[in-house]
């Protein structure tokens, strides 16, 4: 958690950076202080500079470099998602398959010259391998190695997990700042109740801390509720590893299901009859209380395999909402199409304009 502090700090400079460009330019539309932004790549271009300060810190810049191959690598896996495949596809040269080649070795070369750079620099200087997430899985894997109980990784291994991080801590926390705000832009009341909340607990023009934003109890309310309702992650994948039975269905060892998050959270039975409308205080008196039974929010899934970033994420999204509702007022634009798209991650398919006015 102490280290979550120091990640704290970075993400809300990297919120203040952001914000700064929309004041800058509200401020300038004199004499009403509008502006109307498409905030869902704001903030992926947001996330992506959190996500490599606190994976990468001080080699940011070779961390901003993997960020941009893995996201063209990203674009080529989804334009080609429906292609026809057959055996041997990936190994002609096709221009796709080429280009795919270069972005791996680039991500990989790169990786792997920043992992050497900090095991270089410990058994030279004896320093820590650093406080960011790549320091932190270096530290465990050699601690691993010296015998502390568990298997250390290999190199590909320790290259897969940077990957991942990248990939799972990116869209998903851009997509919920991005639906936290549709919510709140419909939402007048609930946006003004939170304004309150944020003007009161982190007052001034001091960055958002961890010990400010854990006092954020309505946000953390509605936080929960935009992940209920347009969760990023609307499906979970598990493989059966034992002959069951569920619901009077017989499922054999082996079988691939599929967990409908998206329906699931909107489900009567479990959430009662306002389930498919937006109630923040039905989190007031916790996340395992809110619905019929204790673990009904699956948006961070459940059990070995959950998210092990969500409370970076929840860190991340409270730092740039309380940032956005100290600074400006906002309501989503005439010129948005609600069209919420499940590709990967459930995300508005012609992103979200929002029309932000400065505040005194
Ligand atoms: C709103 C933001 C996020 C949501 C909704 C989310 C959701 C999830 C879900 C549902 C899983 C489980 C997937 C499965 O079991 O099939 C998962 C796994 C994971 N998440 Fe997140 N995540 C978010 C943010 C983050 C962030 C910020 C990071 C990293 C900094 C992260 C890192 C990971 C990793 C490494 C795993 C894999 C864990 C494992 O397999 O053991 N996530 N996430």
């Amino acid at each position: 958690m102490d280290k979550l502090r120091t990640m704290t700090k970075t993400m809300a400079e990297c919120a203040r950076l952001v914000i700064r460009t929309w004041e800058a330019r509200a401020a300038a539309n004199n004499p009403s202080g509008e502006i109307e932004i498409e905030v869902g790549h704001q903030f992926h271009e947001l996330t992506a500079d959190v996500i490599s300060h606190t994976a990468f810190g001080s080699s940011y810049l070779q961390g901003k470099e993997v960020f941009v191959a893995q996201r063209e690598l990203q674009a080529i896996a989804m334009a080609t998602i429906n292609s026809v495949r057959f055996p041997g596809r990936q190994y002609i040269p096709t221009k796709t398959n080429v280009r795919r080649w270069e972005l791996e070795k680039k991500v990989r070369g790169t990786l792997m010259t920043m992992i050497r750079e900090r095991q270089a620099a410990v058994a030279k200087e004896g320093n820590g391998y650093g406080n960011d997430l790549l320091g932190l899985m270096l530290e465990a894997n050699a601690a691993a190695g010296d015998g502390g109980g568990a298997r250390s990784m290999t190199m590909d291994e320790i290259i897969d997990e940077c990957k991942t991080f990248f990939f799972a801590g990116h869209d998903t926390t851009a997509h919920l700042l991005t639906w936290s705000i549709f919510l709140l832009g419909t939402n007048p009341q609930w946006q003004n109740r939170l304004r309150d909340e944020v003007l009161r607990e982190c007052c001034g023009d001091s960055l958002p801390d961890a010990d400010s934003l854990s006092k954020l109890k309505l946000m953390t309310m509605v936080i929960y509720e935009t992940l209920r309702l347009y969760g990023p992650v609307s499906q979970l994948a598990r493989t059966v590893t034992a002959d069951t039975e569920l619901a009077g269905v017989r499922i054999p060892k082996g079988t691939m299901t599929m967990i409908p998050v998206a329906i699931l959270h909107r489900d009567v039975e479990v959430w009662g009859e306002d389930a498919g409308e937006f109630n923040p205080l039905r989190f007031r008196d916790g996340v395992n209380k809110a619905a019929a039974h204790a673990g009904a929010l699956l948006a961070f899934s459940l059990g070995h395999r959950s998210c092990i970033g969500q409370d970076f994420a929840m860190l991340e999204a409270k730092a740039t909402l309380a940032m956005i509702l100290r600074g400006f007022a906002f309501e989503v634009s005439p010129e948005y199409v609600h069209a919420p798209l499940d590709f990967l991650t459930l995300q508005p398919q012609c992103g979200l304009p929002v029309v932000l006015k400065l505040l005194d």
